[in-house]
């Protein structure tokens, strides 16, 4: 089959890197988890700490097959995938897959594309750069919103309002700009206390 074909159907993919850490943010803070970061991304965060990822066409397309194998020589199985924006490809087959391995399969994303795939958790993290396809908002068990500015106090409601109720509701710093907005955020987090705060501990403990 012709790879622009594979790729279509979500049987090969774009793959920036794949790696053995513990997730540093949201729900599964501090579970060992394996990423696999799929190349690619049209959102455009100008605070995105991982723009090497956006060009989908540098990095190397790998049979979901060849992605799962690898996956499966690490003990943890619990999968996160991420990107890049995940959701520009089609990712039924891929979790089919992990699942028939048994993994758990966590996703973070922007939301900005239609939804596939069949997840355990969904981690939705909406953009002002790019409007989140309407797909998302019933699939979302995290809302984790990143604060890099004060407006973002109130796109963090404006999504908030339209999660499932069971959605839990995080306020994560904009890295480069945490010093500047932490007290924001905990008096914010004080003041309504449906909102948790995540902050990227993968960084202070310096592991990918
Ligand atoms: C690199 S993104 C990849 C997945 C997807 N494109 C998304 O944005 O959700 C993974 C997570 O890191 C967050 N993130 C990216 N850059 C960040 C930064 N400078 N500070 C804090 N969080 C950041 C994103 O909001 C997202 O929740
Ligand atoms: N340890 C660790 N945890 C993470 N949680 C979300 C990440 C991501 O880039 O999607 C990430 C990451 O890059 N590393
Ligand atoms: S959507 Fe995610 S990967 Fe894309 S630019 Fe924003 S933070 Fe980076
Ligand atoms: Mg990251």
């Amino acid at each position: 089959m012709e790879q622009k074909v594979a790729v279509e159907k979500g049987l090969q993919l774009p793959l920036m890197e794949a790696f053995y850490t513990i997730q540093g943010e949201g729900t599964f803070t501090g579970h060992a988890a394996y990423f696999i970061r799929l190349g690619g991304c049209d959102v455009g965060c100008v605070w995105c700490d991982v723009k090497e990822s956006w060009e989908a066409g540098k990095w190397p397309v790998h049979s979901i097959e060849d992605i799962v194998a690898e996956a499966m020589k690490f003990p943890g199985r619990l999968v996160v995938i991420t990107g890049g924006e995940p959701l520009m490809y089609e990712l039924g087959p891929l979790t089919a897959l992990l699942k028939a391995n048994g993994f758990t399969i966590n996703i973070e994303t922007s939301g900005a594309h239609p939804f596939s795939g069949q997840f355990d958790w969904v981690c939705f993290s909406p953009k002002k750069f790019k409007e989140p396809h309407p797909s998302i908002y019933d699939k979302a068990d995290e809302l984790k919103v990143i604060v890099f500015h004060k407006s973002d106090f109130d796109f963090a409601e404006k999504h908030a309002a339209k999660v499932k109720p069971s959605c839990k509701k995080l306020l994560q710093p904009e890295w480069s700009r945490a010093d500047r907005y932490m007290n924001d955020i905990i008096s914010y987090i004080k003041n309504h206390p449906n909102w948790n705060i995540s902050l990227q501990t993968h960084k202070f403990m310096d592991i990918p």
